[in-house]
């Protein structure tokens, strides 16, 4: 096959760049302008907002491999705009030049739109002597002697109105002489069972139940954000700062739509962002407004007058809604007059795109499929359908309709649009303004998060600070859980919350991956909320930066990260954002935290301005090291550390000399499930027992604990000095005996005790009697934790009558000791009894 007749054929289907459909393939492929689109094997490779690592492959490589070793059939499946055509087009040059796909001797390369409309019958080589018209006849039968060195190439094959499910198919055809119509021609071919062996690239949008053909698929992510970037420059390269104007204003206001990975939106975008800039003019904010720009600019191009561009518009409104409700694609000519295009059917070619002899017309993306729509409705006072009616008729087909509803219906936005087509009817815009405010109402009052997302996806296009403010601001301290939210929804979260002002909570609670872009969007709202839950949550590394600035001046004073890992250098980002906050609370268990951190949070915690009252880095293996180098913190006049909970921080007696010191603010201090033993405990019984000694409540459960040190904890009690008030022993197996010594700190006068926990100490029958003095004794006990002893029937009525004279007494939880249903009415006579 000559190969150079082949490159003449595909470089003469070169056309004229539009707004709308892009520059022609042949333009893309010989201009600077060509990035290469990414690939994925399959639809769950792609993240939560559709952005991937940029260590994907390119699309062009991925099909030149799969071909190169031997899969017959790639399948390329990805939205309008994606770049499907013109990675089809790149590879055949580039066969055609000998730089690829030389194991192919024929490649063949079909639109499949255009091949709809062929009637009649004809043979396999009759259809690619008429489609390939540089192709020498003779050359025919000898392709058909080698199919495997042939690659056919269908481009659109979701514009194929033929089935290709064989059981639906009368009989396919295998002899390449045999004359039929063309949709057994390339059902016999995608099946193979005409010219066996031959290979197969197919490009399609993704279609509803699409089966065939089977093959490697493909899925054709386009461009990602590196790649957009690239493309940008090289849009903009005459005038490097309109690229970097461009590129960050479009990240900033429509980077976060999935749309943007179209190469086919990169270059309207573009082209509409460089006619803005030259002009001097303001880019638009919004997704609306940048439609209202670009159907603003096709009309202006017919220079019809505003009843012939009303019309227009009308009619490619009814258009769109037949295709969102039928599914189609494409509408024929016959369809087309039938939604009044009538004489403008000849200058649709700036809207849609038209294919084949036939023709048949279709929207070049369905966000303008969508706008129209949107426009179409509010300018039309007399259809009877109302807003609601509209959007429950396309509800689950149409994305973006009441996006652009919203963004239509504020004046500002929708300005540029009334100079060519005049008012939008005011009566329609007014009842969905009615409309969007009660609704959005009742929706933030629900506690559904998906139909907050959408409604702030929507406030957001708005673009109307005082209406957010009064739609959002009564939802604002619902504390619903936004956890694992995409890119564009951390964006219309922030843009609400920001508008609100100072909020209570921002609950990320179970997000799977905060991306850096997402924690970069979401850091305006986490500055402005008091508490951000980000507990379960798995953060990015990018991330944390973000969220310490966000933290550093902003109004956060509590942050839960339980559950979350952050490396060594990520927790050393965040304590920078600690060191100038007014955090008061800091939630941190389970974060797997060394001692390698320690150093970081103690330098965090006197830095100064930190405000810090409450820390829980509870399961942790911090170990004593990690211990001690916090506790330089708490001796340092600038630690504000009021409570402290280290539970199973891997602690021992090494590290309790450096607890305390006369510096020391803890009221709180947690220490349960760390193996203290008697010789650390008894240094802390020390310490409790110095004068001006903090500490409140003090947790020392299953902390291996000895009689001794309950003697030394009573005395301490009774010391007078202690301020003492809760105390947690529970599950050090002491015995009756071991626990006595606390019952005469209850009953001594200088003990302050409200709350004891004893739960399993070995508590038998034989402690009742001590215990019931003591609580005659008329201290200040207010609950008792008696749970998981071996008290028996033979203590209840003492014990009950006990707690029923105390005054202090609210309290005392008998469950799950030996007591029988026998006492349980006995117990009922006192609503302090727990059983
Ligand atoms: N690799 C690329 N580099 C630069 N621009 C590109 C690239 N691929 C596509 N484009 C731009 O995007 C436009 C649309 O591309 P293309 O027609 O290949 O998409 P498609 O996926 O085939 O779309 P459809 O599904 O509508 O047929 C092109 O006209 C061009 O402007």
């Amino acid at each position: 096959m000559d190969k150079d007749s082949m490159l003449t054929h595909i470089l003469q289907s070169e056309g004229p760049a539009s707004l709308l459909g892009g520059q022609s393939p042949v333009t893309v492929i010989n201009g600077s302008q060509h990035i290469s689109p990414l690939t994925s094997g399959g639809p769950e490779a792609r993240g939560p907002d559709g952005e991937a690592d940029s260590g994907r492959p390119s699309l062009d490589s991925a099909i030149r491999t799969a071909l190169s070793e031997g899969t017959k059939t790639v399948v390329l499946e990805g939205p309008d705009g994606s770049g499907k055509t013109t990675a089809l087009q790149r590879l055949v040059v580039g066969w055609a030049r000998g730089r690829n796909l030389q194991n192919f001797s024929f490649v063949f390369h079909f639109g499949l739109g255009r091949l709809n409309s062929l009637g009649g019958a004809l043979s396999l080589e009759a259809l690619m002597l008429r489609h390939h018209g540089h192709l020498l006849p003779g050359s025919v039968p000898q392709l058909l002697q080698d199919p495997e060195g042939v690659l056919f190439v269908f481009d659109d094959l979701d514009q194929w109105r033929h089935s290709l499910d064989p059981s639906a198919l009368p009989h396919l055809c295998s002899d390449p002489g045999e004359e039929a119509p063309v949709s057994r021609l390339v059902a016999g071919l995608l099946h193979g069972s005409l010219l066996r062996g031959a290979s197969f690239l197919v490009a399609t949008r993704p279609a509803e139940g699409q089966k065939f053909p089977s093959g490697a698929r493909l899925q054709v992510l386009g461009f990602l954000k590196p790649q957009r970037e690239a493309y940008m420059e090289g849009f903009f390269s005459a005038d490097p700062a309109a690229a970097t104007t461009a590129r960050r204003h479009m990240e900033s206001t429509l980077g976060f739509y999935d749309i943007c990975t179209s190469p086919r939106f990169c270059w309207t975008v573009c082209s509409v962002y460089k006619s803005l800039m030259d002009a001097g003019a303001k880019l638009p904010e919004t997704l609306t407004q940048l439609y209202v720009e670009i159907l603003a600019r096709l009309i202006q191009s017919l220079q019809l007058n505003e009843a012939r561009s009303r019309a227009l518009v009308s009619a490619l409104g009814k258009m769109a809604s037949h295709c969102l409700l039928h599914q189609h694609s494409s509408c024929t000519k016959e369809e087309m007059d039938s939604f009044g295009f009538g004489q403008d059917l000849a200058s649709v070619g700036v809207f849609l795109r038209v294919d084949g002899d036939g023709p048949v017309f279709s929207f070049h993306s369905q966000p303008m499929l969508e706008f129209n729509l949107a426009t179409s409705f509010l300018l039309d006072a007399s259809a009877a359908e109302g807003v609601e009616e509209l959007l429950e008729r396309h509800r689950g087909r149409a994305d973006f309709l009441d996006v652009f509803l919203t963004g239509l219906s504020e004046p500002a936005q929708r300005r540029p649009l009334e100079a060519p087509l005049g008012e939008l009817d005011p009566g329609r815009v007014a009842d969905f303004a009615r409309w969007f405010r009660s609704s959005s109402e009742a929706t933030l009052k629900g506690r559904h998060k998906d139909q907050h997302r959408r409604r702030f996806h929507l406030l957001l296009q708005t673009q109307n600070e005082s209406l957010v403010k009064e739609v959002a601001a009564a939802s604002a301290q619902t504390g619903i859980g936004y956890g694992d939210p995409t890119l564009r929804d951390c964006v219309a979260l922030n843009y609400v919350f920001s508008c609100i002002g100072e909020m209570e909570l921002l609950n990320l609670y179970r997000t799977r991956d905060l991306t850096e872009e997402q924690a970069k969007a979401l850091a305006p709202a986490m500055s402005l909320c008091r508490k951000i839950n980000l507990s379960d949550s798995s953060l990015s590394p990018g991330a944390v930066p973000h969220l310490a600035s966000a933290l550093s001046g902003g109004l956060t004073e509590e942050l839960d990260l339980s559950h979350v890992r952050l490396g060594e250098e990520e927790f050393r980002r965040l304590c920078e954002g600690l060191r100038n906050c007014k955090l008061r609370v800091l939630k941190l268990l389970a974060c797997e935290l060394t001692e390698a951190v320690c150093g970081d949070l103690a330098s965090a915690l006197t830095s100064g301005a930190a405000q810090l009252r409450e820390m829980d880095v509870r399961f942790n293996p911090i170990g004593d090291r990690g211990f001690v180098k916090l506790c330089k913190a708490l001796q340092s006049p600038l630690c504000r550390l009021q409570e402290l909970k280290l539970q199973k921080c891997e602690l021992t007696a090494a590290s309790m000399e450096a607890l305390m010191s006369d510096r020391c603010l803890l009221t709180e201090l947690d220490l349960s499930l760390n193996n203290l033993g008697q010789e650390g405990a008894l240094l802390l019984c020390h310490a409790l027992r110095r004068p001006g000694c903090p500490i409140e409540k003090l947790s020392l459960s299953r902390c291996e604990l000895t009689p001794p040190v309950f003697r030394e904890l009573s005395s301490a009690l009774r010391g007078g000095t202690s301020r003492l008030k809760s105390l947690v022993v529970g599950l050090n197996a002491v015995g009756d005996e071991g626990v006595k010594p606390l019952w005469e700190a209850v009953a001594h006068p200088n003990c302050v005790h409200e709350d004891l926990d004893v739960e399993m100490t070995g508590l038998t029958d034989e402690c009742a009697r001590d215990l019931c003095a003591a609580l005659r004794a008329g201290g200040a006990l207010r609950s008792l934790e008696l749970r998981n002893n071996s008290l028996t029937d033979a203590s209840v009525p003492a014990l009950v009558r006990a707690a029923q004279d105390s005054d202090s007494m609210q309290e005392m939880n008998l469950q799950y000791n030996d007591i029988s249903e026998d006492v349980f009415d006995v117990m009922d006579e006192c609503g302090k009894i727990r059983y």
